[in-house]
């Protein structure tokens, strides 16, 4: 479904992902794991062209991103952002229209759909929807930020460290939540953490990767039981977090 083909970008000269290929299955969860500065959130950005490659193909469902409109092909794909990026003087229910307002569903429709996802993430419509983002917890915004993301039901996903600003309970709380949400289940997803624990409790595959390249791509337990070499066994160890 994303076929990705000798992505490369370098931003004045400095390499910040180098010739790197892979393929995500629909139905898929790939997590880009990797040390800070290793280029996951570059190869992300690439995916949605909110960063031009220098060189290299990127493709959905067999077409080329680069021939598809920014804004159609966003559409199509939610979007996860690191520290939630909700819109601050926004309602929790306004952000999480902004999708569908865009698209003229009817006001019914949105509401009913903003409802049905608040409850499926752990939110209460009743008392939270018309709160601003500054009187919700940090796991409560990012909750907001998933939901905004899935609003107008896009087959893929992109998730930047989704779980990045909150301490290690509530981190494993939402984690968990977010495994039993029936919509996620279906969605292709590409995820980026530096954490190895949301690597293996999420991923289908996990791409690790160093300094801008792919180390290794495969299952958790082929990286857990075959690492191709001593940088995979100690990153899986914790020896890089
Ligand atoms: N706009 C930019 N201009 C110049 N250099 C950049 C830019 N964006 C990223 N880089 C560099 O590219 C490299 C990869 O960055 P990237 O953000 O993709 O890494 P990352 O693995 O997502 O790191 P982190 O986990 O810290 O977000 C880094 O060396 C970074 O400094």
């Amino acid at each position: 479904m994303i076929e990705v083909e000798h992505l490369h970008k370098s931003f004045n000269g400095t390499i910040a992902v180098r010739d790197i290929s892979f393929e995500v299955n629909k139905g898929e969860n790939l997590i880009l794991l990797g040390t800070s500065g290793c280029g996951k959130t570059t190869t992300l950005r690439m995916l949605n062209r909110l960063i031009l490659p220098t060189s290299g193909n990127i493709r959905i469902n067999g077409q080329d991103v680069r021939s598809a409109q920014p804004e159609k092909l966003r559409r199509g794909i939610g979007y996860v952002m690191q520290q939630t990026g909700l819109f601050p003087h926004y309602t929790v229910a306004e952000n999480i229209a902004i999708v569908p307002k865009l698209e003229k569903w009817p006001k019914e429709k949105i509401a009913e759909r903003t409802r049905t996802l608040m409850q499926k993430l752990g939110l209460s419509y009743e008392e939270q929807a018309h709160m601003f983002p500054h009187e919700l917890s940090g796991g409560q915004q990012q909750r907001v930020g998933i939901a905004r993301a899935l609003a107008a039901d896009p087959p893929i996903l992109l998730m930047d460290e989704p779980f990045g600003a909150l301490d290690p309970i509530t981190r494993q709380k939402i984690r968990n939540d977010f495994k039993e949400v029936d919509e996620l289940k279906r969605k292709t997803i590409v995820m980026v953490t530096h954490d190895v624990q949301d690597a293996f409790a999420l991923a289908s595959r996990i791409c690790l990767m160093d300094k801008g390249s792919i180390v290794q791509l495969g299952t958790p337990e082929e990286l857990r039981e075959q690492p191709v070499n001593d940088f995979v066994s100690r990153f899986l160890k914790g020896e890089y977090n």
